[in-house]
């Protein structure tokens, strides 16, 4: 990629999206391009099209997705599978019908087995069944990865696929029902601080801010409470403390990676590697057929080449309940958290694998701790 490359960056006010758009600003990328669903809805095969015909872009960052926490996956199963599998087909094949350079595609840790062996290495994909509540995201991701795969092993293309571990950062959603994990739990234990110290103003910001079910600071304290109360945020009463609602037993271990990291290592392999390097390093990890095949091109290899995808995490795993402690003793809460067992825990553990990810030269900086500080900072800003 060059200063004056042509990058569409699809997903661009998102999460990752959002951060890699920052990024590429920052290290002197001028010709950056991105549209919002409203203006491009990627699930328009001829829009989508028409949107490659013109602009053309050089380099694609895909980083567009119907996205969700545990429960908008389980709920909303037939919108995770159909849009993302809309989205990335649209996207990866009018980036090989429009000649993209280098393509890069955001899949998520979510494909391997839910009994998968850990940590989770790019050739166990595909080994057994799949975890029950993320199904069809992950079925569509798994089909990204072999677009991508594919693609490139048919047609010569250079595409990347990456699996990015839990992540959160700056620009997330904080929807209480539909968000992940961790800026649930932080929005939830601020509106608890902020309920234990009466402190009305801040409540109120943060609906005006974020309206929970159309219920914004303007409502009566009533209705606040009642809303906050529906999402397991309790006022204290008396003698009794205030109480904060996790989802599940607490028990399961997640993997937590700052977004802007996230997309520091997308940038990254945008910059540095190419497909045939993947298949070197897959090669050199000796789990699959490609290793003797290393020093040919990527379009005249022979036999099979798969788990050419990458994990993006830290390596570093933490319980659900230790993840809430850490952000009550973040925010300053002091009350209790109590667990719904009748949400889903879902996968037991997912710890990614990273040893592809160092070998092909990056690491993840931040920890756990500085992260939630510096997401508190960012959220009450
Ligand atoms: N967040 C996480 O913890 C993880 C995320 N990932 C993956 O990383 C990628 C980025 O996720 P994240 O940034 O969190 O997601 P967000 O929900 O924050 O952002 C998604 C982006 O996709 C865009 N988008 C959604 N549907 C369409 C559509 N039909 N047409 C055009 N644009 C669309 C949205 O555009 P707009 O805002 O304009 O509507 C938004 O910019 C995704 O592929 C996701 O699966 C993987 C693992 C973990
Ligand atoms: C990144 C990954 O994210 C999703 O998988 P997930 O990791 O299971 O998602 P999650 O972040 O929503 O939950 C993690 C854990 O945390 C518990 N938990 C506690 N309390 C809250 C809570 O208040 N909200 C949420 N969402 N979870 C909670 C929750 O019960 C679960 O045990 C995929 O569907 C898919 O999107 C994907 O790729």
């Amino acid at each position: 990629m060059n200063k004056a490359s042509k990058i569409y960056v699809a997903g661009h006010r998102g999460l990752v999206g959002s951060a890699i758009w920052k990024i590429l600003e920052s290290k002197g990328y001028t010709n950056l391009t991105g549209k919002t669903s409203s203006e491009l809805n990627l699930i328009d095969q001829a829009a989508t099209e028409q949107f490659f015909q013109q602009e053309k872009p050089e380099y694609v960052f895909l980083a567009a997705a119907k996205v969700g926490g545990i429960v908008a996956n389980n709920t909303y199963r037939a919108e995770f599978l159909y849009e993302n599998l809309a989205i990335q087909n649209n996207v990866i094949h009018n980036a090989w019908k429009y000649g993209v350079k280098k393509l890069l595609f955001l899949g998520s840790t979510c494909i391997y087995p839910r009994e998968s062996p850990q940590p989770m290495q790019e050739e166990y994909l595909l080994t057994s069944p799949l975890e029950y509540t993320n199904e069809p995201y992950a079925i569509a991701k798994i089909a990204g990865i072999k677009l991508c795969e594919s693609y490139n092993i048919q047609h010569g293309t250079n595409f990347i696929s990456v699996m990015p571990t839990n992540l959160y950062g700056p620009n997330d959603n904080f929807d209480l029902e539909k968000s992940h994990v961790l800026p649930a739990l932080l929005r939830k234990i601020h509106l608890g601080k902020c309920l234990e110290e009466n402190n009305r103003e801040a409540i109120q910001q943060d609906l005006n801010k974020r309206p929970i079910e159309g219920i914004t600071g303007n409502a009566s304290s009533t209705e606040i409470l009642n809303i906050l109360k529906k999402y397991g945020v309790t006022p204290p009463a008396g003698e009794q403390s205030g109480s904060v609602e996790i989802w599940g037993t607490g028990t399961p271990l997640r993997e937590f990676l700052w977004s802007e990291e996230m997309a520091d290592a997308c940038v990254f392999l945008m910059e540095n590697i190419d497909f045939s390097d993947i298949i070197e390093s897959t090669s050199l990890r000796g789990g699959d057929t490609t290793k003797k095949q290393s020093q040919q091109t990527v379009s005249n290899l022979p036999g099979e080449i798969r788990n050419t995808h990458i994990n993006i995490g830290t390596g570093k795993e933490i319980s659900i309940k230790a993840i809430a402690k850490l952000i009550a003793q973040t925010v300053g809460y002091n009350g209790k958290l109590t667990f719904n067992t009748s949400k889903p825990d879902g996968t037991l553990r997912k710890l990614t694998d990273v040893n592809k990810l160092h070998s092909l030269g990056w690491h993840h900086k931040i920890e756990i701790e500085e992260g939630i500080e510096k997401l508190y900072r960012w959220y009450t800003s």
